[in-house]
């Protein structure tokens, strides 16, 4: 026990919780008051007491993988309350003070798996509401912090020097520092943050001065938690535009300054639909490979994966994605993860409004919006079809997250089941005219603040109260049933129409395939192409070496095309493919690719032990979340963990 914790009498004891699912002894902890009732995935009690501000003062520590300081947290109270409830994982808290210095009582709670501890401070006094509070928390994290990956220098590509990044979303934040981890409260922040002289520190935030080891920032936009982030490694940076700046490794940094050129040009599109972009800068760092996601929207500061670098400019919508969460995620934000489709359903339905709108030639446009949204329709027909199941509740737009980790709930359906529900609502209530009025208007009204599907409802109903087509829309089904969206929006099918003549002609084995067959297709209608192949019976082997080497897939740069064949020859079963594939899981993390490779390896009962034992050597090479998900993916549990 450290100095200043006290004896833990109300510990919960649930070692399953989180593990296992809803069943288990979630709601015994709900009903001891141990969970937020705002929030199922956090401990913290924002409507008693909230979190304003946090100032950090951090030491990042290489040799030991920690880091190491202090938070001072500005309270409002909200409630009478005689002690503070914040979330934190796995953190070594020394002490924790008041505003003048005296020590405070504290009882750190038994650490659950995935979700960790419950951190109640105890207040020598009551604090009524209006009273604000001052509260220094001295800690140190895990070397294992969820949130953190710690590179060796071999896994950069300058092999000299260590990297450390973050990934808080959804509930790792409190792995790097006492918080209410829950997005239903918003703070700004600063911090000074020291590392070896020869690093670069980068976090969510306006940097400061960066002297000698010390650098500082302040993020004066109020941001949940979800949205702290730090980088820090050796790196460079070019300019980007009057408010961008390309960060990455040098070796990455010329191709990267390249393939994003274009990032002003997206962020004055996005702000002709959606306003003033309000957090003054907007930087793009390139991550090394092991980063888990395709981009993170970390305000100021978008994290990437280096599989963006097609060379082609092809996964700029990538790019646009992320520039439209300064409105919807980091602007305006989901209460609890149970509503993450407010966060990423109306980014994808942005990000292709604001594609299209980058397009002069209006039916042009319009043809390549619903292109892009036809591809997201196969996928989320795999992902609801293929993957989870129809009837799995995880399938709903709103989901119940009581006992289920948002990691394990983490798939396409929010993202593409809530961008299709947005346009269903944009056709029905009279199309782009009378709908970008009204998205306006909801970024203006839920500005700085979170909210919930409810609350979404209502402001629509309210907005649209004189349109009587808004009486046809069956909520329950669109919100609350599994499976498939209730209404498929009647898209334009123009750029499918030479891919489905192709598809025939693949399927005649008669034909013989040339380069010639795809020499006019974009990125994307390969990407397109390959994916309905995806979704059809396997290729025979001689068709699929054809397909590979006509239409020059085998080996492609793109990582959108590489990534399809390779699963392409997967479900052929070509052996001579598999090295190809090991290498591709291998040399990169993102785990939009990685999770389904291994699934299908999985289901190749020949190559399944092979698979698992890749898994196994490589895993202390992968973030937290891409180890902690694959796991399940290949029905590992803990004690089959390669600990050398
Ligand atoms: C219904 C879903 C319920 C809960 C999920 C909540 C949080 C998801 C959590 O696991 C974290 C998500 C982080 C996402 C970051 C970036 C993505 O948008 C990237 C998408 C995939 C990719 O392009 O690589
Ligand atoms: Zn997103």
């Amino acid at each position: 026990m450290s100095d200043g914790e006290c004896d833990a009498q109300s510990r919960v004891s649930c070692d399953a919780y989180y593990a296992v699912g809803k069943d288990c002894q979630n709601s015994k902890i709900r009903a001891m008051g141990a969970l937020s009732p705002l929030d199922p995935s956090s401990f913290s009690r924002p409507e008693q007491a909230i979190i304003r501000h946090i100032s950090l003062n951090l030491n990042v520590d290489f040799e030991k993988h920690v880091l190491h300081g202090h938070a001072k947290l500005d309270v409002d109270v909200l409630e009478d309350i005689n002690s503070l409830i914040l979330d934190a994982s796995n953190l070594k808290i020394s002490s924790i003070e008041a505003d003048d210095g005296s020590k405070l009582q504290y009882k750190l709670g038994e650490h659950i798996p995935n979700m960790g501890s419950k951190l109640t401070i105890l207040l020598p006094k009551q604090h009524i509401a209006g009273e604000k509070l001052k509260i220094k928390i001295t800690y140190t994290t895990d070397p294992q912090a969820s949130a953190l990956q710690w590179l060796d220098p071999e896994q950069t590509s300058g092999k000299k020097h260590p990297y450390l990044f973050s990934q808080c979303q959804p509930i790792h934040a409190r792995s790097i520092l006492p918080c209410q981890d829950t997005p239903a409260v918003k703070f700004t922040y600063d911090a000074e943050v020291t590392a070896p002289e020869e690093f670069t520190v980068l976090m969510s935030a306006l940097r400061g001065e960066a002297r000698s080891n010390r650098t500082t920032f302040r993020q004066p936009m109020p941001l949940p938690s979800y949205l702290v982030a730090i980088a820090v490694g050796v790196l460079e940076s070019r300019t980007l535009g009057p408010r961008s700046r390309v960060w990455s490794e040098k070796e990455e940094i010329e191709r990267s300054a390249w393939e994003f050129a274009e990032t002003e040009k997206y962020l004055q599109a996005a702000e002709k639909l959606c306003g003033p972009y309000e957090w003054s800068e907007y930087d793009l760092l390139v991550l090394p490979p092991s980063f888990p996601y395709g981009g993170m929207e970390n305000p100021c500061l978008t994290f990437v994966t280096p599989t963006l670098l097609a060379g082609d400019r092809s996964q700029a919508d990538v790019i646009v994605h992320e520039i439209m969460h300064s409105w919807t995620g980091n602007l305006v934000t989901n209460r609890n993860f149970e509503h993450f489709w407010l966060n990423e359903g109306f980014t994808v339905f942005l990000e292709r409004k604001v594609g299209a709108s980058l397009i002069n030639d209006s039916v042009e446009a319009k043809r390549s919006r619903d292109f892009q949204s036809l591809l997201g329709l196969q996928e989320l027909s795999e992902a609801i079809n293929d993957v989870l199941g129809a009837s799995n509740p995880l399938t709903k737009l709103v989901v119940d997250l009581n006992g289920v980790h948002p990691d394990d709930a983490f798939s396409t359906v929010p993202y593409e089941k809530g961008s299709l529900f947005l346009r269903y609502l944009e056709n029905l209530v009279g199309g782009p005219e009378v709908f970008d009025d009204f998205l306006r208007a909801y970024l203006t009204k839920f500005r700085k603040k979170s909210l919930d599907t409810e609350q979404f409802k209502a402001f629509l109903l309210e907005y649209f109260k004189d349109n009587q087509a808004i009486k046809q829309v069956d909520w329950d089904s669109w919100l609350h049933k599994s499976g498939m969206p209730p209404i498929i929006p009647d898209y334009d099918t123009t750029m499918t129409k030479a891919i489905s003549a192709l598809l025939v002609k693949i399927d005649d084995s008669n034909a013989s395939l040339s380069y010639e067959d795809v020499a006019n297709f974009t990125p994307h209608q390969m990407i397109h192409m390959l994916q309905q192949l995806i979704d059809r019976p396997a290729l025979p082997l001689e068709r699929l070496a054809a397909l590979g080497k006509e239409y020059k897939v085998n080996g492609n740069k793109n990582t959108e095309i590489l990534y399809r064949w390779l699963r392409l020859c997967i479900r052929s079963r070509d052996d001579t493919k598999l090295q190809d594939v090991f290498h591709f899981v291998n040399s990169q993390g993102r785990m939009k690719y990685v999770r389904p490779v291994y699934r299908d390896l999985y289901a190749w009962e020949d190559v399944r032990a092979r698979a698992i034992d890749n898994f196994l050597k490589n895993e202390k090479y992968m973030m937290h979340v891409s180890a902690y998900t694959l796991r399940k993916d290949l029905h590992l549990d803990e004690k089959t963990k390669n600990t050398e």
